[in-house]
Order: structure tokens, then C-alpha cells, then sequence
């Protein structure tokens, strides 16, 4: 009888626990959870390929460079360097200058996304983004540039990590098909964006895309919830 009795204590105390639990992918247990959506920044709010392309061939005019209908490969470097060995270290030399970062311009139509996403209901919006490990301007950069296109009270909701895994979130919209880290199972659903470097890659079966913010990114965030 005693032994029933604790239990069926034990099990009250679970349930109630279980419906007070903010848990994800519980359904039915955590009606006010709220969708917690990371955004990348390089690629899919800033557009990090034609601010560089614009500024190598300004910088190195009289050197090949790869159009963005020919990019291949997540690391311009790498490519640059395939072209031909010197090009890896000018590539590099181009995002580690002062104001790269900062006078990138806006991908279309994200900022626009982004102010709305963050003022839909129960959602929270992240910027997760990369920063280079020459530091001396990109942090400071990324922070003016998310202040100048999404306003002051956006620095809130940055956060610069190398390493994406270890970031909790429902969704994470990034331009990179590969995203890995310590965490060997994420969060966060991968959400790839379109870019000139990933277009060509065979459809994914498990891998979903936004093709653009034209795209139906509303959808995706409301099938999350
Ligand atoms: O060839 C390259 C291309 C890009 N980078 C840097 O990588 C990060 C990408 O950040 P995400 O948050 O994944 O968008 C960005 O800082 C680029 O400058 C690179 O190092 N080499
Ligand atoms: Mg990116």
C-alpha cells in the first residue's frame, strides 16, 4: 500500500513537472514555448560575396577573380587559391580590412524580414554569426552594422560564436551546408539558405531551404511551432 501510494506521488510529481516543463518538441506539454529563430549573418542578412567581390576587384583590378555565377564551395579562399596560389591571401586580405564588414549591404528584402520576424508573437530572433580570428575590425563591425540596418535595440540579440552547435534555438537560417561543431546534435533545425556558392548542390531529402527572403520564411517559422 505504501509502496502504491509513493508511486502514484512520484508520478504526480513527473506529470506536473512534465506540464510545467518548457521543453521543446513536447507537444501538448509547453503551449507558451516560443519559436527561438538564429539567423546567420555573412550570406544570409549581409551579403559577404559581393562586398567582397566588389572590393578584390577594386583592390586587385588587374588579377582574375571568380564571378558570382561561378563561385563554387562554401571558403572563397579556397577557390581563390585553386584560380591560383597567391589569390587565397589576397581573397583573405580583402574581409580582414577595416570597413569590410561594415559597409556590407543588406541581402534584399532581409532587413525588412528581420524587423517583422521579430515582432511576430511568441518569437524570439537571433543574429549568429562567425567572426573572423583577425579581430581587429570584424566584431566591432558586425556590431555598427547590425545597429545601422536593424536599429540599437538588435545588439541584444547578437551573438558571435565560431561554433554554432552549442547555441540552443528551433531554427538556424545559414548559408553554409555544413555547419558543425562540438555538439554533435544541435538544437536547432538548419534552415540553408540560397547563395551563389550553394545553388548548385543536389537537393537535400533532409536538409530544407529558404531560396531567398522572397521565400516563404513565414511558413517555415509557423510549421515550427
Ligand atoms: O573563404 C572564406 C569565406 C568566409 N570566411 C569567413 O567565415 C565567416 C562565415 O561566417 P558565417 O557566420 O558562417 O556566415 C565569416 O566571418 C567570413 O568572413 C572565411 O573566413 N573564409
Ligand atoms: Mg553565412
Amino acid at each position: 500500500m505504501a509502496l502504491q501510494l509513493r508511486r502514484t506521488a512520484r508520478l504526480r510529481l513527473l506529470l506536473r513537472g512534465a506540464a510545467l516543463s518548457p521543453r521543446r518538441g513536447c507537444a501538448g506539454l509547453s503551449p507558451a514555448s516560443r519559436l527561438r529563430v538564429l539567423l546567420d549573418m555573412d550570406g544570409v542578412i549581409a551579403d559577404f560575396e559581393g562586398g567582397f567581390l566588389k572590393k578584390y576587384r577594386q583592390r586587385y583590378p588587374n588579377d582574375p577573380y571568380i564571378s558570382l555565377e561561378e563561385r563554387r564551395g562554401f571558403w572563397v579562399s579556397t577557390q581563390y587559391g585553386e584560380l591560383r596560389g597567391d589569390l587565397c591571401d589576397k581573397a583573405i586580405s580583402i574581409w580582414e580590412s577595416k570597413n569590410f564588414f561594415m559597409e556590407l549591404e543588406p541581402i534584399p528584402g532581409s532587413v525588412e524580414a528581420v524587423k517583422e520576424m521579430a515582432k511576430m508573437k511568441n518569437t524570439d530572433v537571433f543574429i549568429c554569426t562567425s567572426p573572423i580570428k583577425h579581430y581587429a575590425h570584424c566584431p566591432y563591425e558586425k556590431y555598427a552594422w547590425v545597429e545601422r540596418h536593424l536599429g540599437p535595440d538588435f545588439l541584444e540579440k547578437v551573438i558571435l560564436t565560431r561554433d554554432k552547435t552549442i547555441v540552443s534555438g528551433d531554427i538556424l537560417i545559414d548559408d553554409k551546408p555544413d555547419i558543425f561543431g562540438v555538439e554533435p546534435n544541435p538544437s536547432w533545425e538548419h534552415i540553408l539558405f540560397t547563395a551563389c556558392h550553394n545553388k548548385h548542390l543536389p537537393a537535400s531529402t533532409t536538409q530544407r531551404r529558404l531560396l531567398s527572403w522572397a521565400d516563404d520564411w513565414r511558413g517555415i517559422l509557423e510549421g515550427k511551432r
